[in-house]
């Protein structure tokens, strides 16, 4: 599979190392308009580091857009003529409608739209796909592309927004748990390294035990509460300070921000 990324910044980079540690990709291009900093990953013989994204686009059956919002438009005119039918054009794009792309493209195109997380990386990221009527064909690559990375699910686009505060926000609201586990940790008495292997590893635990069982979160809290004990009195603790409350109004604060860009990208 020859894959270009085309915007090669934070996310577009995480791909990049996600498709590289899962061997994703017999040759992949990653653009950028000032490659400095990312010319290093030429050392891996599959990877061309270029400025150029028509040289890439020439080059690639599946085309990965990371760049921001602002700037997918006026990329996408400049690449339209050379966009076939055989490309798989996936955009990571927050915001940024398939109707918004078929504008730009046509419909002739199997365009898919992503929401992956910066855990993609390490080949951990959930993320949201759809497509358009022509992308629908092409689906089951892109899930295999992002299973190969992480877990995949195929959403409604109407959900996309909702998915990219759960998904891609949420990394960053997950860190925040971690970090007030690992304060906490601390004032317990590990030092600062130990406390945050203890909360990174507890949180992994957590999910691995959810993934793997299939079971809803209250049923292992109730494996943990013993009557009386501490665990119970700590969580009605932190249920008291609003630790639930507070976690849905942000996602919802999220989403209320996300839904204010649409309105002005419209
Ligand atoms: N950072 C994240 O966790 C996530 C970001 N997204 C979306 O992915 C997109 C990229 O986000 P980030 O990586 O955070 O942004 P970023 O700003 O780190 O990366 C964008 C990259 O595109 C490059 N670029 C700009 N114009 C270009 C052009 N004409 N040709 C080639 N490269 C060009 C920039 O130099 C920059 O390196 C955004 O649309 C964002 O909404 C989606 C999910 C998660
Ligand atoms: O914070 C943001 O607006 C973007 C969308 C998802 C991740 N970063």
């Amino acid at each position: 599979m020859k894959i270009a990324i085309i915007g090669a910044g934070n996310l577009g980079l995480s791909i990049a190392k996600g498709i590289l540690k899962s061997n994703g990709a017999t040759k992949m291009y990653l653009t950028k308009r000032n490659i400095a900093d990312i010319e290093h990953f030429e050392k891996y013989g599959i990877v061309t580091v270029t400025s150029d994204n028509r040289e890439a686009v020439k080059n690639s059956d599946i085309l990965i857009f990371a760049v921001q919002p602002l700037h997918i438009a006026e990329l996408l005119e400049d690449l339209k003529d050379l966009l076939t039918e055989n490309h798989v054009i996936i955009s990571t794009i927050t915001g940024y409608s398939i109707e918004k792309m078929e504008n730009i493209l046509g419909k002739d195109h199997n365009i898919i739209r992503s929401m992956p997380n910066t855990a993609i990386s390490v080949g951990k990221s959930m993320t949201c796909i759809c497509a358009n009527e022509k992308g629908k064909k092409r689906i089951e690559l892109a899930k295999a592309i992002f299973n190969r990375m992480g877990h995949s699910m195929e959403i409604p686009e109407v959900q996309m927004q909702a998915a990219t505060v759960i998904c891609a926000s949420g990394i960053a609201f997950w860190m925040r748990l971690i970090r007030a586990t690992t304060q906490g940790a601390i004032q317990l008495g590990f030092d600062a390294k130990e406390a945050q292997e203890l909360a990174m590893h507890t949180c992994d635990g957590a999910a691995g035990l959810l993934i793997a069982s299939g079971n809803h979160p209250e049923e292992e809290i109730d494996k943990v509460t013993t009557p009386m004990g501490c665990t119970i009195q700590g969580l009605n603790e932190m249920e008291h300070h609003g630790l639930s409350s507070s976690l849905i109004q942000g996602i919802v604060a999220s989403f209320d921000k996300i839904s204010e860009f649409k309105k002005v990208n419209q």
